[in-house]
């Protein structure tokens, strides 16, 4: 039987950097834009045990592995084949630990497809259909930094339990917690192993989880991993997924009627050594950079609490929230009035001005663009210029390359925004698509197969 899987790519709207460090948190939605991996059975393959891998929007992106003794998986290198290591490790990872379970049979051969949404990477300005294909190599793309190896992997990771599961049990009902926790421990471990580093994880846990108030594991678990070569790997995987993991996570949505929209800054100025710079910073000046550390997290913390007012609020009465959404569509959040989601909605757009106020100065002292100038002037003309928005940010870790905003989610706001960015050609930063995609708060999931007609499995 096929199975489908998607998992959300992921913005990080604050606690970049402080995210590293257990004792701080981040606020990451989860986005619309997903990952699907859809499994099928392959009676025709030439050896039992072997999966195909394929990413039909790529060129190039066929990836054949079969059963190995040793490494759980070895990959088939055909003439002119590449490598895909987050698929690869994850394949190995969850096959390992798979193979640890007490009713574990060998895993039938399959083909498992990838399909991205179209956010995920720059697209040509003609409208594309879905799945585009956009006739160039992974390594070819141009990625708008929605996440996707942790999507992918936490699909992938899904895709694979659920499939190889002996029936009855099959399909790890990914609602129950357990379940939840089980594939964000997997896909944790293969996506470290992949990227080979250690990162806060928040990506991977929006991918499981959606949108949520993330705190990171320590860091050490991992460590309790051995390398796949060595005999006890599958063994020691179990334990440490199996295990106890101190991350937290509390799951959060936005407010009724405001939305997030992210604008891609095509500069192709990513600048790597931005989290080795500001943390070796932050080591040097342990002092300073605590008091920051602390009221960054303060002030965090004062965003995450006035979205959940807002939501509550929106809740208890719809119409005046209605009414207030309306009055900083037209007028902007600035002006006065008197209804408590209208005064939630003030204090959100005042918060975000001081966060980046925060940031900035916690970038220009640490010697990081966090908050370049391109990007001060281009979220101060959204803001300045569009009424709907409550304020846009630099997410992640900042830098050149993205901003996203908090808006009400109105057409016209919406039309205004994307006029503004369309139009936008400041500093440093080049051209600024709006993207598509929006908050979402679900995390991985399972979906129907009729949802991708035309791929060659249904
Ligand atoms: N659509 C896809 N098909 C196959 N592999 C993918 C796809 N998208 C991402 N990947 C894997 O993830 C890697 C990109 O990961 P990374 O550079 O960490 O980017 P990101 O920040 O988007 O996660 C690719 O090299 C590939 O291994
Ligand atoms: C600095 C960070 O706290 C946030 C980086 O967030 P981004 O969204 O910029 O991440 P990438 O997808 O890796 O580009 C590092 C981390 O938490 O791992």
């Amino acid at each position: 039987m096929s199975v489908a899987i998607s998992a959300p790519g992921k913005v990080l709207i604050a606690g970049g950097y402080l995210v590293l460090d257990k004792d701080y948190s981040g606020l990451v939605f989860g986005l619309s834009a997903r990952i699907h991996c859809i499994s099928t059975p392959d009676p025709s393959a030439p050896k039992p045990g072997t999966i195909t891998v394929r990413s039909p929007q790529f060129l190039n992106a066929v990836w054949v592995y079969e059963a190995d003794k040793k490494t759980a998986v070895k990959q088939v290198l055909e003439e002119g084949s590449s490598e895909n290591k987050f698929v690869e490790t994850t394949l190995r990872y969850v096959l390992s630990y798979m193979g640890t379970l007490p009713d574990a049979n060998p895993h039938p051969s399959t083909i498992i497809t990838i399909l991205a949404d179209n956010d995920y990477y720059s697209q040509p300005l003609s409208p594309v259909p879905r799945f585009n294909n956009l006739a160039v190599t992974l390594s070819e793309s141009h990625k708008t930094g929605l996440g996707s190896s942790a999507a992918l992997v936490t699909a992938l990771t899904t895709c694979l339990l659920t499939s190889f599961s002996p029936p009855p049990a099959s399909a790890p009902d990914m609602r129950t917690i357990e379940k939840q926790q089980l594939i964000h421990n997997l896909a944790q471990a293969s996506h470290c192993a992949a990227q080979g580093k250690v990162g806060s994880g928040f990506d991977v846990a929006a991918a499981v989880f959606g949108s949520c108030v993330y705190r990171r594991f320590s860091p050490s678990i991992l460590e309790e991993i051995p390398d796949p070569s060595y005999g006890a790997f599958a063994r020691r995987l179990k334990e440490v997924v199996e295990g106890p993991w101190d991350l937290q996570v509390s799951k959060t949505r936005v407010p009724k009627g405001i939305r997030v929209v992210m604008g891609d800054v095509d500069c192709g100025s990513s600048t790597p050594g931005m989290v080795k710079t500001l943390l070796k910073w932050r080591s040097e000046n342990a002092e300073d950079a605590k008091l920051v550390w602390d009221g960054l997290e303060a002030m965090n913390k004062g965003l995450i609490d006035m979205l959940e007012e807002l939501r509550l609020c929106a809740e208890e009465d719809a119409a005046i929230h209605e009414e207030a959404l309306e009055i900083v569509r037209k007028q902007g959040w600035k002006e006065g009035g008197s209804s408590k989601s209208l005064q939630i909605l003030q204090k959100i757009g005042r918060q975000i001005s001081k966060i980046r106020k925060i940031i900035r100065a916690m970038g220009e002292t640490a010697g990081v663009p966090i908050e370049p100038e391109a990007q001060t002037k281009l979220l101060d003309a959204v803001e300045g210029q569009i009424n709907g928005v409550l304020g846009g940010v630099v997410p992640g870790a900042g830098g050149y390359d993205a901003v996203a905003f908090l808006l009400v989610d109105h057409e016209e706001t919406l039309g205004e925004l994307n006029t503004v960015l369309a139009g936008w050609e400041g500093g440093a930063g080049g051209k600024v698509k709006m993207l598509e995609t929006r908050e979402e708060q679900e995390g991985v999931r399972r979906e129907v197969l009729e949802g991708y007609e035309g791929w060659g499995f249904v």
